[in-house]
């Protein structure tokens, strides 16, 4: 049984798909008819997924560690994800750009690891500044770095289907640890090469 399947089962599907049949029956809809039958169960579904992070520790994604020469930055950018905003239950998302100057040791994750990381602490109810902060600790801590810079720009639908309708709206959050909160020159330096890529 793999990890992932264990955190699906740790949620409560039958008990989803009981509260959905309620709020369907609650908006004024029959969730008995065809169209509908199986959406409690299939919804169900999706939340076991979209909120599998909820029974996962991303860490440990960062414990698959190596140790290499290079002690400047490493910068990886584009990281799509996907998040589900705590206070509305609708997706947000956008990119994630991590980098991280190695610490004294050298030592690194594989660059996999850290899309791993930004998904495991997606797929819970979040708020973007939360995300962007775990994942600079992760960082920051599990390779003990010199100095960490994550960036998250984001679109919440919360904003742009609903409530203030804004739908060009982008967030972006920053989260900087260690040499690169300190060191002025270093951090402007990753944060031009995050702003480079910096795209719609
Ligand atoms: N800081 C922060 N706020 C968020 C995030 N996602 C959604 N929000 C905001 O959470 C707030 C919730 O505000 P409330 O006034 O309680 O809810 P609401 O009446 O639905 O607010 P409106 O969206 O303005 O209609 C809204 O301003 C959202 O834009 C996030 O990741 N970070
Ligand atoms: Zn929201």
């Amino acid at each position: 049984m793999t990890e992932n399947h264990n955190a699906v089962e740790n949620i409560d599907r039958e008990r989803i798909e009981r509260a959905v049949r309620e709020i369907l029956e609650a908006v004024g809809e029959d969730p008995s008819r065809d169209g509908l039958v199986d959406t409690p169960s299939r919804v169900a579904r999706m939340y076991a997924e979209v909120f599998r992070g909820l029974h996962e520790d991303p860490r440990v994604h960062m414990q698959t560690k190596f140790e290499v020469e290079h002690r400047e930055l490493v910068l990886v950018r584009d990281i799509r994800f996907y998040s589900m905003c705590e206070h509305h239950l609708v997706p947000f998302f956008g990119r994630a750009h991590v980098g991280y100057v190695p610490g004294k040791d050298g030592t690194v994750a594989g660059l996999s690891k850290f899309a791993r990381l930004v998904e495991g602490y997606a797929a819970r109810p979040q708020v973007q500044e939360r995300l962007t902060s775990q994942i600079a600790d992760a960082i920051h801590e599990e390779l003990q770095a010199h100095g960490t810079i994550v960036v998250l720009q984001a679109e919440h639908l919360c904003m742009a289907m609903r409530g203030v309708k804004s739908p060009n709206a982008e967030t972006v959050t920053s989260a900087v640890r260690g040499s690169l909160q300190s060191n002025a020159a270093t951090r402007s330096e990753a944060m031009s090469l995050i702003l480079t890529g910096l795209h719609h």
